[in-house]
């Protein structure tokens, strides 16, 4: 698992290691640590061409400390002090007494043939975009030939929530330190941040504000059948979605739930024949969800439409006692008639875009995170809100931040594939926060083999789905 923590978090626990460990030990663990990853990036110290933008913090105080050490390493480290007079003054004099360059001219710092640039402008105390001087020193360095490494955090990023509010620093590798932080994952922030490599200051940290799940994680949510099990044992889903004239969404998101847990599906709706024409494994009925016999749990609304017919199918599966997973037509339906969901005793998972999402009323703001824990809280139910990097939260604040996929998801007919796979996992019983966050990441991995073979389409996912369950339990 990697946990997220906030920088509030971070910042506390670095409070406690600095008050016990002697000035500067902190900092220059964390610059090692980054030297130690710049020159694996890199592939040589000697002869390197590097340049640290500076700014006016710890932040700041990092890019130097780590400059001093590539300096000692054999590299040519040039300065750039975007606040002289408040650059960091041990990192300063360190970094002069290994040979660096200290410049406050942007034009003489070098960045137009520099191998490696250092982002040290702002780290978890940012606030708001970049500065004027600071966003023209990261213009130059991206218009040049450096690789743009980003010091704990992509300056204009907010660590927490991962807004942009201005410029901000495109890293193509984020070097952060004590704790991944969840702007570096979600939002806007996941696309500056690059890849994050996470340095170990030791930090005792409290339990993470946010979590992603591992591949191995998740392959432990979703055990082997035993030999007792039969196909009711292994969770039965039932699925209302699709229409006689659009039996699309029935057909994905049957699929979907077959391919993830091979129990059994029910499947009740409109779309009858083109379920039984793709899946003859599906049980099937054309009446009611009543009608399809014992389930352990729903998933209603892709495809489903937004009639009364619909509605009161909406209204039947909310009335049972089991967990629900509402998508799609059924959240614009639940969107005007909110309290079918409030009380409900069993789970119910809503599974948003954005649009779906701001329907129900709620605020859409920069920070994902946010607005999904508020969603849940307002309406006792668990949302998976989905993105580049979906969020699931439930109503307690537990919260998942989604680390797989690819941006060949967004296409028509993936939302009625992971409904299918969130449905097939809270079959099984799983908690519906687990089951959501594990149903993303298996839906991001099924994504991805999928789109290793060329551009997907959402039955591509569905036919990866048993691959990629065996790729979280092999790492192959
Ligand atoms: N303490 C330690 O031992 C350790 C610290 N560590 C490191 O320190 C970092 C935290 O350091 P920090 O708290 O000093 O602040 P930091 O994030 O560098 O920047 C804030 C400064 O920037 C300024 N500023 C703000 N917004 C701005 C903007 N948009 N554009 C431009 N400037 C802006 C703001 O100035 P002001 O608003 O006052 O003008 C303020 O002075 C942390 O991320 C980690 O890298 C690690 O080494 C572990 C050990
Ligand atoms: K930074």
């Amino acid at each position: 698992m990697t946990g997220l923590h906030t920088a509030d978090q971070v910042r506390a626990a670095e409070a406690a290691v600095l008050a016990r460990t002697r000035e500067g030990a902190l900092m220059q663990r964390a610059a090692t640590g980054l030297a130690t990853v710049c020159l694996r990036l890199a592939g040589r110290g000697a002869g390197l061409r590097v340049v640290l933008l500076v700014g006016a913090g710890g932040n700041g105080g990092d890019a130097l400390w780590a400059g001093s050490f590539l300096a000692r390493r054999g590299a040519a480290v040039t300065a750039l002090l975007l606040d002289p007079d408040r650059a960091h003054p041990a990192g300063l004099a360190g970094l002069r007494r290994a040979g660096g360059r200290v410049v406050r001219d942007v034009a003489a710092a070098g960045l137009d043939r520099a191998d490696l640039v250092l982002d040290g402008i702002t780290g978890i105390s940012g606030r708001g975009g970049l500065r004027p001087a600071a966003a023209d020193a990261v213009s130059r360095a991206v218009a040049g030939p450096g690789l743009l490494v980003a010091v704990d955090v992509p300056s204009g990023v907010d660590a927490d929530t991962g807004a942009v509010a201005g410029e901000a620093f495109p890293a193509q590798h984020t070097v952060t330190f004590g704790a991944v932080k969840p702007g570096l994952v979600v939002g806007r922030g996941r696309g500056y941040a690059g890849r994050v490599h996470l340095v170990d200051l030791g930090l005792d940290l409290p339990a993470p504000s946010a979590r992603q799940l591992t591949d191995a994680e998740v392959a432990d949510l979703l055990p082997d059948p035993g030999s007792g099990d039969d196909k009711y044992s292994q969770g039965v889903v039932g699925v209302h979605a699709g229409s006689a004239t659009y039996p699309g969404a029935a057909v994905l998101c049957t699929g979907a739930a077959l391919r993830t847990r091979p129990g059994l599906v029910r499947y009740a709706g409109s779309a009858v024949d083109g379920v039984r024409a793709a899946w003859p494994e599906a049980i099937v009925t054309d009446g009611r969800p009543a009608d399809a016999g014992r389930v352990q749990a729903w998933v209603v609304g892709p495809g489903a439409g937004t009639d009364d017919e619909a509605q009161a199918a909406l209204a039947e599966v909310l009335a049972t006692d089991l967990p629900v997973l509402v998508d799609a037509d059924a959240l614009t339906l639940l969107a005007r008639s909110p309290e079918l969901v409030r009380g409900r005793a069993a789970a119910t998972v809503l599974t948003p875009h954005d649009r779906e999402f701001t329907r129900f009323g709620w605020d859409l703001g920069a920070d994902r995170i946010g607005a999904t824990r508020a969603a849940a809280a307002d309406l006792g139910v668990t949302v998976l809100l989905k993105g580049d990097a979906t969020v699931v939260a439930d109503a307690d604040g537990t919260t998942f931040v989604n680390g797989t996929g690819t941006p060949w998801l967004a296409t028509a007919g993936t939302g009625d594939v992971l409904s299918g796979v969130v449905g097939a996992l809270l079959a099984t019983g799983l908690p519906a926060v687990e089951a959501a966050a594990a149903g993303a990441h298996l839906h991001g991995r099924a994504g991805q083999l999928a789109a290793a073979a060329g551009p997907l389409i959402a039955s591509d996912v569905v036919a990866q789905l048993p691959a990629a369950v065996h790729l979280l339990r092999t790492g192959a």
